[in-house]
């Protein structure tokens, strides 16, 4: 028999526990201080705040909105100051080091190549640069005790009509170090078949990709992205929960696009904090994760863009906890989850699962198996 280990991980053992991120933006995970280093060596005076706490409080409360739309626009200035080789070097190293700080052991980070061209680097430059940087962050990091692996997703907006090209991108350099592609960007207006030239480019290929769908729009684009597009992956996701009934009895039923996505064991990328600031969940104990994890659909936990929310993996995890009493089994179970869902080979995604994040959720669980039994000596001590 398998023992279920009861207990409420704590903060430390949280951010000790091996996680997976699947879903997290180059350009909305800098250090405040970065950006502001970074502003003052290029001229760029458009920064709403020049001290570094007071920057991230910046964007927190911008990203606050309750919209996609305005919460998007805050990614101006981030994006302005990630457009020469040096800072988007920087930028991914200081991403590298701070996921593997925060216990996060593989990484799929992703950003749009088109967006770093104005002050005169190509595409191509763009994308050996950021490699460069997270090569140099996981060697950083590995001499720190810290063990990660980060690959890159290249993101075409949906609003522009670069799609093919970025994807034609994706797929050059796929054997060194970018994984797949993705599309972002304000999804009302803009769905996914848009782009579908890009999509069947990729598959032809045999390429991976995620979309973001369903997050500040529902179903239909949902459905499109999986039925016309053929993501392998959603990015949030998070709507699906339209085609979810619970009714008064605790009875649940699936309409056909949920079933589908449970059945088809499609990953979703939830990332709870960026819901409530653009308004597709109203607390965490709201959040559909809670829902979705009990009825089994493959999701996982993810943290969008660490700058404006504020957060972390391991913060993301502690919501989750306090909001579903999640133990460590139940983050196990999120965390393998992402690692079967990655865009690397099947081969080093089972390593991963067998070699680093069971034996790193085994040993959290053993620690706290000797405590219990060291705190019920010390009693039976006490009273006997
Ligand atoms: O949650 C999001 N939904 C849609 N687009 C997003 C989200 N977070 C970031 N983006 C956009 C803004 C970034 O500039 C771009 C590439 O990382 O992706
Ligand atoms: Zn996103």
């Amino acid at each position: 028999m398998t023992s279920q280990i009861p207990s409420t991980p704590t903060a430390d053992q949280i951010r000790r526990a091996p996680k997976v991120l699947l879903h997290d933006h180059l350009d909305g995970g800098l250090r405040p201080g970065t950006i502001i280093e970074l502003a003052r060596a290029q001229g760029y005076d458009r920064l709403p705040e020049t001290e570094p706490d007071k920057l991230g409080i910046w964007f927190r409360e911008a990203a606050d909105s309750g919209s996609l739309e305005r919460y998007l626009e805050t990614f101006a200035h981030t994006c302005a100051v990630m457009q020469t080789r040096e800072a988007l070097v920087r930028v991914a190293a200081e991403c590298a080091v701070d996921l593997a700080e925060d216990g996060v052991v593989y990484a799929e980070v992703r950003y749009a190549p088109e967006q770093h061209l104005e002050a005169g680097l190509t595409l191509e430059e763009v994308v050996e640069a950021v490699n460069e940087g997270f090569r140099e962050g996981e060697r950083q990091a590995r001499a720190s005790g810290h063990r990660i692996r980060v690959g890159a997703l290249l993101t075409a907006m949906r609003h522009a009509a670069r799609a093919l090209e970025i994807a034609e991108l994706a797929n050059a350099y796929r054997d060194s170090g970018v994984v797949g592609f993705d599309i972002a960007g304000a999804e009302a207006g803009f769905p996914p078949t848009r782009h579908l030239d890009a999509f069947e480019y990729l598959k032809r290929e045999n390429n991976h990709f995620t979309i973001h769908a369903g997050e500040a729009f529902g179903l239909p684009s949902i459905w499109q992205a999986l039925q016309w597009c053929g993501a392998d992956r959603l990015g949030h996701g998070v709507r699906i929960i339209d085609d979810i009934e619970v009714a008064e009895d605790g009875s649940v039923s699936l309409g056909r696009l949920a079933a589908y996505v449970r059945d088809k064991r499609i990953p979703l990328e939830m990332c709870p904090t960026s819901n409530l600031q653009t308004g597709a969940a109203a607390s965490y104990k709201e959040h559909p994760i809670g829902l979705l994890r009990k009825l089994h659909f493959r999701t996982t936990v993810n943290t969008d863009n660490r700058l404006m929310s504020g957060t972390s993996m391991s913060k993301e995890f502690e919501f989750l906890v306090e909001a579903f009493d999640y133990t460590l089994d139940d983050m196990q179970w999120f965390t393998v989850n992402a690692m079967k869902s990655a865009f690397i080979p099947f081969d080093e995604r089972l390593a991963m699962i067998n070699e680093v994040i069971k034996p790193g959720y085994a040993e959290l669980k053993s620690e706290w198996l000797f405590q219990q039994t060291a705190t019920t000596s010390d009693s039976s001590r006490r009273t006997g």
